[in-house]
């Protein structure tokens, strides 16, 4: 099997995607110098696109995106696709919690629900007409402070009920087999070992 890049620079989300699919073919694209792309899409499934097309291109290689984020009832679905930037463009992953707790600071307890989406997309090559897609949606609601050192991004903040703890609580392999990010990857892997 040949190489295929992993259109990703969050370290967080690359530990995680490698640790599924256990695959050493599946390679970073920093190994390649690929310059991110501006993520222009208003939808998931573009964004992801424009990731895996972006690197597909320049590593003349198959990829695999993931675009996700979290989206919040109470913010009407905010952050969403703006989640890695919601607190401006480049912001760290604390800047953007600590605005999440400030939007959400006067949501009474009953309406902090939640969820996390994931979408991955595998692009044979970079003009792909038909690239495979996953998704997947994990509930949760916002707390009202941080806990947790686990994982990465808004985890500190994603209570997950079945556990009675955040994301950033769990142990890696237990948010994988929770996690939006990885039903995804198992959808998806089920649809690459059909082609
Ligand atoms: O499991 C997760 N646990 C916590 N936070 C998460 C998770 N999954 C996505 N998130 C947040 C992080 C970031 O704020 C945004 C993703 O933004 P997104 O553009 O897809 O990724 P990114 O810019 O960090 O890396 P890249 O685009 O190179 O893959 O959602
Ligand atoms: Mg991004």
């Amino acid at each position: 099997m040949s190489s295929i890049v992993l259109a990703s620079g969050n370290a967080g989300k690359i530990r995680e995607i490698q640790a599924i699919l256990q695959n050493d073919q599946i390679l970073p694209q920093s190994q390649f110098n690929v310059v991110e792309p501006e993520e222009t899409g208003a939808t998931f499934i573009e964004n992801a696109i424009i990731k895996a097309r972006n690197a597909a291109a320049h590593c003349n290689l198959p990829a695999i995106a993931d675009d996700s984020g979290l989206a919040v009832d109470a913010l009407g679905g905010a952050p969403g696709v703006i989640s890695a930037r919601y607190a401006g463009f480049g912001a760290s992953d604390q800047a953007n919690l600590d605005k999440l707790l400030e939007e959400m600071r006067d949501v009474p307890d009953a309406e902090r629900s939640a969820r996390f989406i994931c979408v991955m997309v595998y692009l044979r090559h970079a003009l792909d007409p038909t690239p495979i897609v996953a998704q997947g949606v994990w509930e949760g609601r916002i707390l009202r402070q941080a806990v947790g050192e686990n994982g990465f991004g808004y985890d500190p903040v994603f209570w997950v009920e079945q556990y009675q703890c955040s994301s950033a609580q769990l142990a890696p392999e237990l948010k994988n087999a929770l996690s939006h990010r990885g039903q995804a990857l198992r959808a998806l892997s089920q649809q690459l070992a059909g082609l």
